[in-house]
């Protein structure tokens, strides 16, 4: 008899930020992270909180994890450093959660993709460092975008990016360099001991990463595919990358399930 496969869309987690919008605590995600992934067939989630760090509700639904970009930084604390510019936001309440839930899933083998700041989040929960200001950095570019420009500008293509020979992101584009989009102020500093760099900027800045030793999919990237992937094939690529993940993760997990379920009496 074959296995019964599931058609629902599996269930991506999505970290959400909090913010203070009218003197309340606010939850906030940028719609374009929900509606890229609608387009490669999962079903998303929004997460405001792990209270106490309880995982085991989320980890019963989720089919993958978003740790999706944000304005806020990573609490440099998290890696041993001071606040540089006090004037850039923090979210100290997501940090609470989504680093340990980020080490949780990659023991788990669930598909994680991490995007902007999720990207740097991934770095720091597995023990990497930040560089707080990429363009104060010796030798490195301003990998900011001109705020004053419309969103169509500050989201365009910025720099290209090597892409590292036999990786994760070669499998998926079949191509040795491809551009990006660029909307940030830190960066990689020190790559955390178990991930391999996928991508790199011309001026040598750690632009993607995998961890090689997760049991699952696991992807995160400092440019925004999420951006418009109707027009960007390549952002559609690797999106859909991480669907397809999703989706077989789910697979494996009604598989695995149903068996007891449906036996025959
Ligand atoms: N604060 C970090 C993170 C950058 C980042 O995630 N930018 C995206 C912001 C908008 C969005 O949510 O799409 C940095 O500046 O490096």
């Amino acid at each position: 008899m074959n296995a019964p496969v599931s058609s629902a869309r599996p269930v991506v987690l999505i970290a959400s930020c909090k913010v203070e919008l009218d003197g309340f605590p606010t939850y906030t995600i940028r719609g374009n992270y929900v509606d890229a992934l609608t387009l490669v067939g999962c079903q998303t989630l929004i997460v405001p909180e792990a209270a106490g760090g309880d995982f085991s509700a989320l980890l019963a639904v989720a089919d993958g994890i978003l740790f999706n970009g944000s304005p806020s930084n990573v609490h440099p604390s998290h890696y041993g450093e001071e606040v540089h510019d006090p004037s850039l936001p923090q979210d100290t309440d997501r940090d609470a959660w989504t680093l340990p839930l980020i080490r949780l899933a990659l023991e788990r083998g669930i598909p994680v993709f991490g995007i902007c700041r999720g990207y740097q989040e991934i770095n720091v929960a597995l023990g990497g460092s930040l560089h707080q200001a990429v363009h104060e950095a010796p030798g490195l570019s301003d990998h900011r975008p001109d705020d004053r420009e419309n969103l169509e500008k500050r989201y365009a293509l910025a720099h290209p990016v090597a892409i590292t020979a036999g990786g994760v992101l070669e499998g998926i584009f079949g191509e040795p360099e491809i551009e990006v989009n660029s909307v940030h102020g830190q960066g990689v500093n020190r790559l955390a001991p178990s991930l391999r760099a996928e991508a790199h900027a011309p001026d040598g800045l750690v632009e993607a990463f995998t961890c090689p030793t997760a049991k699952g999919f696991n992807l995160a990237v400092q440019w925004h595919p999420e951006w418009r992937p109707q027009d960007r094939p390549h952002s559609l690529k690797v999106l859909q990358a991480f669907g397809d993940a999703c989706k077989r993760f789910q697979q494996n997990r009604v598989r695995t399930a149903v068996p007891d379920a449906a036996s025959p009496a």
